[in-house]
């Protein structure tokens, strides 16, 4: 599928999303500001840019897994929904789930956004749902190996 994202550049700090290699399913998004993340703490974290995503899509903010793994840093909310109306500025929610404060620079990668078709679904009321196999069985009914 093909779309058409529209970005806008809200200031001189701010940084195109883009892949890191073709083909990537995320566009890496930089922040545009420089901001401390103590332990145990989450902190917003302005990106500079706002989005005219395509008619029937929604963007999905996610953690960068080299940030995880390295700092325990992650995106407290993920995957963060951005709506297809949404047109203020997409800020990141960080958690540092380390022991030590980290430091998020300036034009540092720190999530990335999936671009997403969004079914349009309708609300139907009803007194009887049909069977299935599963049925209410859930949360590791089917064992945990
Ligand atoms: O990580 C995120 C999550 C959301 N948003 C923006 C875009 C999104 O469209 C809007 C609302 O997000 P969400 O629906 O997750 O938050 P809410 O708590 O339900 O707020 P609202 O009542 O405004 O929908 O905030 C971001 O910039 N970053
Ligand atoms: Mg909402």
């Amino acid at each position: 599928m093909n779309y058409n994202l529209k970005i806008k550049l809200l200031h001189n700090e701010a940084i195109l999303p883009k892949q890191a290699n073709k083909g990537d399913a995320g566009l890496d998004v930089f922040s545009s500001e420089e901001k401390v993340i103590q332990p145990g703490e989450a902190e917003l974290i302005g990106t500079g840019i706002s989005l005219e995503l395509p008619e029937g899509t929604e963007a999905q903010v996610r953690p960068r897994s080299g940030l995880a793994l390295k700092h325990s840093v992650t995106v407290l909310n993920s995957p963060g929904t951005i709506d297809e109306g949404y047109r203020g500025e997409i800020k990141i929610i960080l958690i540092n789930h380390g022991k030590t404060a980290f430091k998020v620079e300036k034009h540092m990668r720190i999530a990335q956004m999936v671009i997403a078709p969004v079914p349009k679904v309708e609300i139907t009321v009803v007194e009887e749902l049909s069977n299935s196999k599963r049925g209410e069985k859930g949360f590791g009914s089917s064992g945990l190996k």
